[in-house]
């Protein structure tokens, strides 16, 4: 009697979460970060980071020096483990110890400040690897693929040439389309013009602009204030490891709740 009563209950919850996933896809958050804490030996550098990022959101964090901005951003496609916590993109839980952290790493793009492609290889070469190796798709196909990523990134122009050969904001375009090349649900960026002199900057923000006007779901790390005032649906003021404050640009930039929130905006303005 009571294992029927265990079935039935088991199929209605089945059943209800199939129901919701079908209806909700569109209208859950993307990304859900919950109680999210981590530690390098004694320091806590993430303490309980609890966050939702809607489909087509951008989602901008702030905070002073060493606050865990990074470390959040690793964290959201496995780079760093959480030591609890959970991260769900949609029904994927990022941190699960069976998800394999490639598959999260198709699915979250990440741009770096630093720029890593490989000088041996041309602008092109560095996109199709990924899409050839992870991705296995042929030859013909991924070239397609990477040339119509450079021209997204306004460097058609530039495929056939080498890192060397390329400035240093088109370096950066170039991580941004062998990215982009993965067809990734979120992209992560970490501070991705701080190498940038602002001349160069200028070129890689007017690409995210449009990566944010084309509806790509971003979290992005900068300190780059315009973007942050123009681009971000919300902005996160992280201060030691925990969010002091969330909300639209304008509150965080005019209205700030929290007098840390303030104190930080006022400082940068200075800058
Ligand atoms: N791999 C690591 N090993 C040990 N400590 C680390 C590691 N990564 C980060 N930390 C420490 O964690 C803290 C938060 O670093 P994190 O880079 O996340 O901050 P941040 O807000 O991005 O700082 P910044 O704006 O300077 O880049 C810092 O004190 C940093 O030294």
């Amino acid at each position: 009697m009571s294992d029927n009563r265990t079935e039935t209950t088991e199929r209605t919850d089945r059943e209800r979460s199939a129901d919701s996933s079908a209806s909700a896809t569109e209208t859950d958050p993307l990304l859900r970060i919950e109680d999210v804490w981590k530690s390098y030996g004694d320091e806590e550098v993430l303490r309980g980071i609890d966050l939702e990022v809607d489909r087509g959101d951008v989602e901008v964090l702030v905070g002073p020096s060493g606050s865990g901005k990074s470390t959040m951003l690793r964290c959201i496609n496995r780079l760093t483990e959480v030591d609890s916590g959970h991260i769900y993109l949609d029904d994927l839980d990022v941190t699960a110890a069976d998800t394999n952290p490639d598959a999260v790493r198709q699915q979250i793009g990440m741009v770096f400040q630093d720029i890593n492609l490989f000088a041996h290889l041309t602008a092109r070469k560095n996109v199709t690897l990924g899409l050839r190796k992870v991705r296995g798709f042929s030859k013909e196909q991924a070239r397609q693929r990477a040339d119509s990523e450079l021209e997204r990134v306004g460097l058609a122009d530039q495929a056939d040439s080498y890192p060397a050969q390329l400035s240093g904001g088109q370096k950066q375009r170039v991580g941004i389309a062998r990215a982009l090349a993965m067809d990734p649900e979120v992209m992560l960026f970490d501070e991705p013009t701080s190498a940038l002199d602002p001349e160069l900057s200028n070129e890689v923000l007017e690409v995210m602009q449009g990566l944010v006007a084309e509806g790509m779901t971003m979290v992005v790390v900068t300190h780059e204030m315009r973007f942050a005032r123009g681009g971000a649906s919300r902005i996160t003021f992280l201060a030691e490891g925990e969010i002091v404050e969330r909300g639209p640009p304008e509150q965080l930039f005019e209205n700030p709740t929290h007098e840390r929130t303030a104190q930080f905006f006022e400082s940068i303005r200075h800058d």
